[in-house]
C-alpha cells in the first residue's frame, strides 16, 4: 500500500499565510496582536523552539515579546511579570516555555495566566471549557494534529481513535477533541495492558508519548491514518544526532494510508497553531467575530 505522506509544514504554511491576511485587516483597524512569550532558563531545545515562534510571530505581521530570564528566576519574579502582562493592554496572549526548572510550581504558574490571555490553552478554565464545548482556547498540538485529520479524512464521525498518552498538554485534550469530532476515542499509556491490541484497532492512531519508535509496522490496522507527535533527538549509527518520532516511520508508512513525518509534521503546525490562538483571542477580545475557516472556535 502506498501511505500518503501528511505534510504539515505545507498545511502549517498555508494556515500561516490566511493568518497573516487577517491581521492584516485587523491592523487596518487599529488593532495589532501581540504574543508574550517567556522562556525561563537555558534548555537548547526549548530555545530554538522560542526563536522560531518569535520569528513567525513577526512574519505573521504581530508584534512579538520574548522575556528570557535566568535560571534560578524565583517564581514571584515570574508570577510578577505574568501579572504584568495579565494587564498589558499590547499583549493579547501569553506563553510560558515548559517545562519550568524544577523549583517553579508549573501549576501555579499557569493558573496566573489570565484565561482570555492563555494562547496554550492550559488553563484549568479553558480545560474545562474545551471538555464542556465552551468557547476555549484549544491547546495548539492538539489542534494542529486535527486539522490535519480533517485535511486528510475530511469527517471524523464513527472512527476509531486510539491516543497513546495522557498528558495535560496533549494526550487529554487531543481525545477531548476527538470526542467532540465524534470519534470513538481509546486513550492508552504507560499502564495499559496489550496497548498494540488497542492501536491495531484505530482507524486513527496519535502516539504522543515520547518514546523513539516505540510503533511498530504489527501495531497497525492497515490503511490507518497516523499523527507522530513525538519529538525524540537519538543518535545514528554514525553517531549523528537527529530528530525521530513516536513510530517506527519506515516500516508503519508500509501499512499506513495516511502518517505524518517528523520533522516536518506536527511540529510545524504547532507553531502555526500558536499564531491562530493568539489571532482568536485577539479577535475575542475586541468582541469581533471568529471568521468561518478557523475551525473548532464556533
Ligand atoms: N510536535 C510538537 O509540537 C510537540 C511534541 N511533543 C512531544 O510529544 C511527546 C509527548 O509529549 P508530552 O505529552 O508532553 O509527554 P509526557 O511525558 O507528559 O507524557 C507522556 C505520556 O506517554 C505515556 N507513555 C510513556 N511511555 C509509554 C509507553 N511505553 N507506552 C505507552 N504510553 C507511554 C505516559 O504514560 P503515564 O501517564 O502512564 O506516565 C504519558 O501519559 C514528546 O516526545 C514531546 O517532545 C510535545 C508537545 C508538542
Ligand atoms: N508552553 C508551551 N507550549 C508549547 O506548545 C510547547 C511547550 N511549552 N514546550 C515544548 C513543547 C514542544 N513544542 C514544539 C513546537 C514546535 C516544534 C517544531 O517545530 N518541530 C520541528 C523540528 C524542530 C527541530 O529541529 O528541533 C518539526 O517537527 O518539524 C516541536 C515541538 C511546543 N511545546
Amino acid at each position: 500500500m502506498m501511505t500518503n505522506i501528511i505534510d504539515g509544514k505545507s498545511i502549517a504554511a498555508k494556515l500561516r499565510s490566511r493568518i497573516a491576511n487577517e491581521v492584516e485587516s485587523l491592523k487596518q483597524q487599529g488593532i495589532h496582536p501581540g504574543l508574550a512569550v517567556i522562556l525561563v532558563g537555558d534548555d537548547p531545545a526549548s530555545q530554538v523552539y522560542v526563536r522560531s515562534k518569535g520569528k513567525q510571530t513577526k512574519e505573521a505581521g504581530m508584534n512579538s515579546f520574548e522575556y528570557r530570564l535566568a535560571d534560578n528566576t524565583p517564581q514571584e519574579a515570574l508570577l510578577e511579570l505574568i501579572s504584568k502582562l495579565n494587564q498589558d493592554n499590547s499583549v493579547n496572549g501569553i506563553l510560558v516555555q515548559l517545562p519550568l526548572p524544577r523549583h517553579i510550581d508549573e501549576e501555579a504558574i499557569i493558573n496566573a495566566i489570565a484565561p482570555q490571555k492563555d494562547v496554550d490553552g492550559f488553563h484549568p478554565i479553558n480545560i474545562g471549557l474545551l471538555s464542556t464545548g465552551g468557547k476555549a482556547t484549544i491547546p495548539c498540538t492538539p489542534l494542529g494534529c486535527l486539522m490535519m485529520l480533517k485535511d486528510q479524512l475530511g469527517d471524523l464521525s464513527g472512527l476509531k481513535a486510539v491516543v497513546l498518552g495522557r498528558s495535560n498538554i496533549v494526550g487529554k485534550p487531543m481525545a477531548s477533541l476527538l470526542i467532540k469530532e465524534n470519534c470513538t476515542v481509546t486513550i492508552a499509556h504507560s499502564k495499559t495492558t496489550c496497548i498494540e491490541d488497542e492501536c491495531r484497532q484505530a482507524d486513527i492512531l496519535i502516539a504522543a508519548v515520547g518514546k523513539p519508535e516505540l510503533v511498530k509496522e504489527n501495531w497497525i490496522k492497515p490503511g490507518a491514518t497516523i499523527i507522530d507527535v513525538g519529538i525524540n533527538r537519538i543518535k545514528d549509527t554514525e553517531n549523528n544526532s537527529k530528530l525521530v518520532g513516536d513510530v517506527d516511520f519506515i516500516n508503519v508508512s508500509k501499512k499506513s494510508g495516511a502518517i505524518t513525518p517528523v520533522p516536518g509534521g506536527v511540529g510545524p503546525m504547532t507553531i502555526a497553531c500558536l499564531l491562530l490562538n493568539t489571532l482568536t483571542i485577539t479577535l475575542r477580545q475586541n468582541n469581533l467575530s471568529i471568521p468561518k475557516w478557523i475551525i473548532n472556535q464556533e
